[in-house]
């Protein structure tokens, strides 16, 4: 019910308490991470914490670290990632920002030289951030080096008004009336601003006191670092997302009745019926898959990190296919998931205090941030042809694409599966995946060899993530899982997770001939079964989540199955209830109202 004004100054007022009890309980880096996860809007310290910082730790010099992160940390500045344009956002390498080297003062000059060259969108950037890393091309010599990043001062740390040559503000209201509309996103024109020469980011390269260019020995896709990072991040957002949205939709589905009432008893939980399972309960199966396939991309991104700090830059490649894949295919689904939550909540759902227009806005952004969809499944592709070429000039591959290794076999495997029974095996499932990835992979290239093109293999990045998703849950079952009986009920979820895959992309397994038609209806009806088998379990499966009412901010997902009490509250907090009689009675109704009467009357 806030105003944007009002919404954006209670972001301020909240991140500021924050902070004020992270210093307070001497809270360490995970626990008030934690503190602003819980207090969910979106605001300024997102951008510091999870880009500003990222991107001077990843590409500073040791001693640009030690000046900017001893003020980042203690909050004595406040920064932000600038790299998108008004004219520019997912090809980075098209960005018009320009720090051109001046020798005479030892500083760059940053400019904006056209309208399109506006930074814009940078969250925190329109009101609040003091600094930013700036991304613009590095002109020295009279020559252009492509992307660089720069960390600039943006405001006076006096009172806050922005400094000489920078003009700069909000970009205006969002999507939705909550959501992003709490984050100051902003707009920003350089106009020929002075930077000392050591505020260029040098870890990757450096420009000499006289103005020569100097690469270091790391890639230069080290540059690229604090977006893969991020986009690892944004995998365990997603699942977080789906799971509340799933959270509401379950426990209001063992409340909701309708129809089926025998001899005057009560209705059936709308829950019970088949059609509200097969569209619930795979979304169920990816929450749990997401949060297990996060939890393994947290650790690829530690061994890349480690390895990067021991300038082994073998895995590069793989982590940025992984985060890339991942964060593409788990924000789709997940949007698309809350949407129809929305759907299988019927009316109610549409209410804000069903939670779920909040929930379905505040992540759709996801699916466009840290990189739209589309171009990161791309770079997947790109990715995958490589290693196509890799495994056909005798290379072996490894990590997720260890299976390519196996091209004799899955290129002309036929499933084993005979019985509804048999696709309880996870190797079965495990093969049908690996030859379905495997062989659209294979076929896009030779699609690519006689035609090529930027666009091939969009389809053929999404089988592959799938895989990655399936397999990682398949592993996290052959570990120890504690509580009795916890281990089945994910088997269960495992199975619906992969299944509901096959079925919807079946026209994917069919035509590379990784299944039948037969085998193809054998899936549906084992997944029917895990269905039936899944649903007395369901709602303890979403209260596992622990979320408290107050996170989840639903009237429907409430632990108490208190529904209707809930939503009738909540209405009549609406400040249209405010007076019984509303404003613009006196105006509008009346008048119209009055005058009809008297025409009735002629
Ligand atoms: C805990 C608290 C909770 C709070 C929650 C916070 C949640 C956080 C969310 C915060 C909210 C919003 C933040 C949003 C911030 C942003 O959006 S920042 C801007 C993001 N922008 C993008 O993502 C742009 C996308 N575009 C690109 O990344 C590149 O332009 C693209 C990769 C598409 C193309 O790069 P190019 O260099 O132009 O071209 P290529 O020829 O394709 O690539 C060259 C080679 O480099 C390899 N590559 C590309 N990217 C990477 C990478 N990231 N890492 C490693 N390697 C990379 C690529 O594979 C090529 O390699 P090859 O030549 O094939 O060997
Ligand atoms: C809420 C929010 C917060 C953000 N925060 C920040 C921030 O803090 N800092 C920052 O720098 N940026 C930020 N951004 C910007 C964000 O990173 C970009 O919007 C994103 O990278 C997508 O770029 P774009 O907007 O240029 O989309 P475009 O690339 O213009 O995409 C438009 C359409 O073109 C398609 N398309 C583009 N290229 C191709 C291709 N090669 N092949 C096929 N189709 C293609 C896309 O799929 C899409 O459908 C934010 C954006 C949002 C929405």
């Amino acid at each position: 019910m806030l105003s944007r004004k009002e919404l954006f100054k209670d972001t301020l007022k909240k991140a500021a308490h924050a902070w004020k009890r992270t210093v307070e309980l001497h809270l360490t880096e995970e626990e008030a991470n934690l503190l602003r996860l819980y207090i969910d809007q979106p605001g300024y310290v997102d951008l510091h914490w999870v880009m500003f910082v990222p991107a001077i730790k990843g590409q500073g010099t040791e001693e640009q670290q030690k000046k900017w992160l001893t003020m980042a940390y203690k909050f004595q500045i406040i920064g932000t990632y600038a790299q998108t344009e008004l004219g520019h956002g997912s090809n980075v390498q098209g960005l018009e920002t320009t720090a051109t080297f001046d020798p005479s003062t030892d500083e760059f000059i940053m400019h904006s030289p056209t309208l399109t060259s506006s930074k814009w969108w940078p969250g925190g950037l329109g009101k609040t951030s003091t600094h930013a890393v700036v991304y613009a091309r590095l002109i020295t010599e009279g020559k252009d080096y492509g992307i660089h990043g720069f960390i600039m001062q943006l405001r006076s740390l006096d009172d806050h008004s922005p400094l000489p040559g920078i003009t700069i503000g909000d970009i205006g209201g969002k999507f939705g009336s909550g959501a992003y509309n709490s984050m100051d996103n902003g707009v920003m024109r350089l106009d020929h601003v002075r930077i000392p020469r050591d505020q260029m980011l040098m870890r990757l390269a450096q420009v000499t006191r006289e103005g020569k260019y100097v690469h270091s020995d790391v890639p230069k896709q080290l540059l690229y670092g604090t977006m893969v990072y991020v986009r690892q991040t944004i995998v365990a957002d997603a699942s977080r997302a789906l799971s509340r949205a799933v959270c509401i939709a379950v426990r209001y589905g063992a409340i909701r009745k309708q129809f089926g009432s025998k001899a005057g008893g009560p209705e059936t939980q709308v829950l019970n019926y088949k059609t509200q399972q097969s569209r619930l309960f795979p979304f169920l199966a990816s929450a749990y898959a997401f949060r297990f396939v996060g939890q393994w991309l947290k650790w690829l991104y530690t061994d890349v990190t480690q390895k990067l700090e021991s300038k082994d830059f073998s895995t590069l490649p793989e982590a940025h296919a992984c985060t890339a894949g991942l964060k593409s295919v788990t924000t789709s689904a997940t949007a698309d998931a809350i949407e129809e939550c929305q759907k299988l909540c019927g009316g109610h759902g549409y209410l804000n205090s069903s939670g779920l227009p909040e929930l379905f806005a505040v992540n759709l952004p996801a699916c466009t941030y840290e990189g739209d969809n589309v171009v990161l499944l791309l770079q997947v592709a790109r990715f995958l042809m490589k290693t196509v070429s890799q495994v056909a000039s005798g290379k072996q591959p490894v990590g997720t694409t260890a299976y390519m290794g196996n091209i004799q076999h899955l290129m002309q495997c036929k499933s084993v599966v005979n019985t509804v029974e048999d696709w309880l095996n996870p190797a079965a499932i495990k093969e049908v995946f690996e030859a379905r990835a495997l062989r659209m992979a294979v076929n896009c290239a030779q699609n690519i060899s006689k035609a090529p093109s930027q666009e091939e293999g969009f389809e053929a990045a999404v089988a592959h993530v799938q895989l990655i998703i399936v397999t990682k849950f398949i592993e996290k079952l052959q570990e120890d899982i504690l509580g009795h009986g916890v281990k089945e009920q994910l088997q269960k979820l495992c199975g619906i997770y992969a299944l509901h895959l096959i079925h919807k992309h079946l026209g994917d397994f069919l035509s590379t001939g990784c299944v039948t038609a037969r085998q193809g209806s054998l899936a549906n009806e084992r997944l029917g079964k895990l269905y039936a088998q899944v649903r007395p379990n369901a709602v303890a499966l979403v209260d596992a989540f622990d979320y408290t009412d107050h996170y989840l901010g639903s009237a429907l997902g409430r632990y108490d199955g208190d529904v209707y009490s809930a939503l009738y509250k909540e209405a009549w907090k609406d400040p249209l209830n405010e007076t019984v009689v509303p404003d613009g009675y006196q105006e509008h109704l009346r008048p119209l109202l009055k005058q009809q009467l008297k025409l009735s009357r002629l």
